[in-house]
């Protein structure tokens, strides 16, 4: 018999009142793999995780963790699972160790692993501070500590890199690549598609409740659009080029033009712009591909198309 799935999610729906929080959604997290769940505010997210820890009841649907569901195993349902909703809490007057001297205490865990956890998430030098001077991110590092004092199979994070600085965000994508790396399941929810696409094989993408998109990012990478760049001009006569230009994509955003189209392509029209006397005062990247999918996906209203705008041609520029 084939392993069972980490997490097995098929129509899972939580409605409150008449609103639909989660809409019938179906997920499959295989073993050892590290698994999205994406999606803007408001999308599902947390609602599907509190379920999968018996926080909240579904109105219907199955969801079943290694094999074990709720209805059949009841609480047993969580053996092998860690994690937190939202930020762990801590007493912030107790130093780092003491605080996962009483959770695992608590947890019936065993105090053994303490130092083992907090050198995987690099809190070995500052166990003996009190948490109450820890940045938010090593916070959320001991959270993971915590959670780690169960030996889990599967990992579940919710928003783990939410409200930390760049350097938090780097040391918790490392600490998770490091615990997939030995073999742990993680499941995270997040709104940044960029961090999703660094740490994750797979991905559920939600929009109020629904899925829009599952299944791997290596995929979901053939379907995004090109790379766009922006270009910032104030000569009207660009508008007027970028407008006729061929295999281009382009839309006013802010005051700038978004241009979307091959390396080949953007190549092409800046020797254009440039063979036409067109000063250029900026040529940025602009939102990566993914990212760019993941508005589409999430979001309804589209870009300004160029041809809504109302641009007078005041220069002679020709491609
Ligand atoms: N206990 C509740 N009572 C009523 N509505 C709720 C409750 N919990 C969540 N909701 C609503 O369900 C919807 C989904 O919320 P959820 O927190 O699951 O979204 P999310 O994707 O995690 O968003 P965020 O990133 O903002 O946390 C939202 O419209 C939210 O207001």
């Amino acid at each position: 018999m084939s392993e069972p799935l980490a997490v097995h999610a098929v129509d899972l729906t939580k409605t409150y009142g008449p609103l639909t929080a989660v809409d019938s959604i179906t997920v499959q997290v295989a073993q050892g793999e590290v698994y999205g769940v994406l999606g803007p505010n408001g999308a599902g997210k947390t609602t599907f995780l509190r379920m999968l820890f018996g926080l909240v009841r579904p109105d219907s649907g199955t969801l079943e963790v290694f094999g074990r569901s709720w209805q059949r195993d009841g609480v047993g349902v969580l053996d092998g699972v860690a994690g937190f909703i939202e930020s762990p809490k801590f007493y912030p007057g107790l130093t780092g160790r003491r605080n996962l001297q009483l959770l695992a205490g608590l947890d019936g865990a065993g105090t053994d692993r303490i130092d083992e956890v907090l050198d995987i998430v690099d809190l070995a030098d500052r166990h003996g501070d009190k948490v109450g001077g820890y940045s938010f991110g090593m916070r959320q590092r001991l959270g993971v500590a915590a959670s780690l004092l169960r030996d889990p199979r599967l990992l579940v994070l919710d928003e783990p890199a939410n409200g930390l600085d760049p350097a938090g965000i780097r040391d918790m994508r490392a600490l998770v690549k490091r615990l997939a790396d030995s073999g742990l399941t993680v499941l995270l929810s997040s709104h940044d598609m960029g961090e999703v696409e660094q740490i994750c094989d797979d991905v559920t993408i939600m929009r109020t409740g629904s899925v829009v998109y599952h299944g791997p990012i290596a995929a979901l990478r053939e379907q995004a659009p090109a790379q766009a760049h922006r270009i910032t001009t104030t000569d009207n006569a660009a508008a007027e080029l970028l407008a006729r230009a061929q295999g281009l994509e382009v839309a006013r955003v802010e005051d700038a033009l978004a241009v979307r189209g091959s390396q080949e392509r953007i190549d092409a029209l800046v020797a254009a712009l440039v063979g036409a006397g067109i000063a250029l005062r900026g040529l940025s990247l602009d939102e990566a591909p993914l990212e760019a999918l993941f508005f589409m996906l999430t979001e309804s209203a589209p870009p300004t198309p160029i041809r809504e705008l109302d641009t007078p041609a005041t220069s002679g520029a020709h491609q």
